[in-house]
């Protein structure tokens, strides 16, 4: 039956409440408009930033909403004006767009696009400030402007990457945030050089993508650190040369680290999200010229500090978003590499599950065993 045009009733996961569990509703999915993009979305993995969301803690989260932004799918409809696709196409929706046309997009120096950013942080769409999802007429917030915790979302056109349809979505998905991430903070934001000393404090499927990246730029050592030694075994398949667990130091791991390595890393990635963390991530830099860049998402009203001494003294701190990645037109290059086998994606799928497990899913995150929980939508 032709759902162009139609309002479609489908499954999603609504997030009435911080916290409370999410709760699989017929939600009503309008129809795209005017340069807008309807996705039947088939796989949709699980990320922190999610739970992070759910948590309360995100000042930009708002209730109820449609959480999820890791996902691939295939376009239903597109809405007037939409050109680069069209119905059919296999997408990844991208929470960080690409225009192509504003001061940041333009600006060669960042991969933020400012074009949608305002309405996607108050969880509607640009066009008119609403939603496109409602419950029996009450409207449910979008969520990164993605919301892929729905069998049909719809997405700003400069949101949606058009990608090789060979590629299996129920792996490309996790194109959408996670990997890119990891990989990218080591080759665009940091731009790692052989022969470099990495260290990379978290090793979760963020971190293990920046120990993966920084295998592929040619690090020669790439220190992991973590609380949970369980983590190290598998960190090894990912490029990760040795390992440090700060629970089993009296002395900070700054220190650890700089008496490791001859005074400190060329660079290092914070993949966790904590505050304490990233200073030491700073601190266990090189003088002179060490630079760490923040990955990790720390909740509202967190601050970092350093004594500004380490940066007087040369070392460099980063930020970044989506790996410094530009959404629409990388991310297609990056499922390239992934069906040249140059880069990984299977190896950060822990669990498959269905969209009604999702809560069960959330819960998996916390076990040290779980990287990435994929669901199938339609089952
Ligand atoms: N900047 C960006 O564009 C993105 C940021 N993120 C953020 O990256 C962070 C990491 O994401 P995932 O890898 O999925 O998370 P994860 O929870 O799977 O991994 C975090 C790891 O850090 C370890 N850890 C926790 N506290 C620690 C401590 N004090 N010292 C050392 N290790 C510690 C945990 O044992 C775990 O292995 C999250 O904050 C997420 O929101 C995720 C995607 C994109
Ligand atoms: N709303 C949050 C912002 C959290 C954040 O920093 N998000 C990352 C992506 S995390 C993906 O899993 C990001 O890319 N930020 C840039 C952006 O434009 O949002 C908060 O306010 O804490
Ligand atoms: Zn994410
Ligand atoms: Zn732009």
């Amino acid at each position: 039956m032709a759902t162009q045009g139609q309002v479609i009733t489908c499954k999603a996961a609504v997030a009435w409440e911080p916290n409370k569990p999410l709760v699989i509703e017929d939600v009503q999915v309008a129809p795209p408009q005017a340069g807008e993009v309807r996705v039947k979305i088939l796989y949709t993995a699980l990320c922190h930033t999610d739970a992070y969301t759910w948590s309360g803690k995100d000042p930009e989260g708002l209730f109820p909403c449609v959480l999820g932004h890791e996902a691939a799918g295939i376009v239903e409809s597109v809405g007037e004006g939409v050109t680069h696709v069209q119905r059919g196409d296999h997408v990844i929706p991208c929470y960080q767009a690409e225009c192509g046309e504003c001061k940041f997009c333009k600006s060669g120096k960042t991969n933020l696009c400012g074009k949608v950013r305002a309405a996607t942080g108050v969880g509607v769409m640009m066009s008119d400030h609403k939603s496109r999802f409602s419950i029996n007429g009450k409207s449910i917030y979008h969520f990164m402007g993605t919301s892929t915790f729905s069998q049909y979302t719809v997405v700003h056109d400069v949101s949606v990457a058009k990608i090789d349809p060979v590629a299996p979505l129920e792996k490309v998905c996790l194109l959408g945030c996670g990997v890119p991430t990891g990989l990218g903070a080591v080759w665009n934001t940091a731009k790692v050089e052989p022969g470099s000393i990495v260290a990379v404090f978290g090793l979760g499927t963020v971190g293990l993508a920046v120990a993966e990246g920084a295998k592929a730029a040619g690090a020669s050592r790439i220190i992991g650190i973590d609380i949970d030694s369980k983590k190290f075994d598998r960190a090894k398949n990912f490029g990760a040369t040795e390992f440090i667990n700060p629970k089993e130091h009296e002395k900070p791991i700054q220190q650890v680290i700089v008496d490791l390595t001859d005074g400190g890393v060329d660079y290092s990635f914070e993949c966790i999200g904590n505050v304490s963390v990233m200073r030491a991530a700073l601190e266990c830099c090189h003088k002179g010229w060490g630079t760490s860049v923040i990955v990790g998402v720390a909740a509202s009203g967190q601050e970092i500090s350093t004594r500004p001494f380490q940066l007087v003294t040369g070392r460099v701190w980063k930020g970044t978003a989506f790996g410094g990645f530009k959404s629409r037109s990388q991310v297609p290059l990056l499922v390239d590499k992934y069906l040249k086998k140059e880069i990984k994606v299977d190896e950060y799928i822990t669990h498959n599950m269905t969209l009604t497990d999702i809560n069960k899913a959330f819960d998996l995150m916390h076990d040290g065993e779980c990287l990435r929980v994929v669901l199938d939508m339609f089952v």
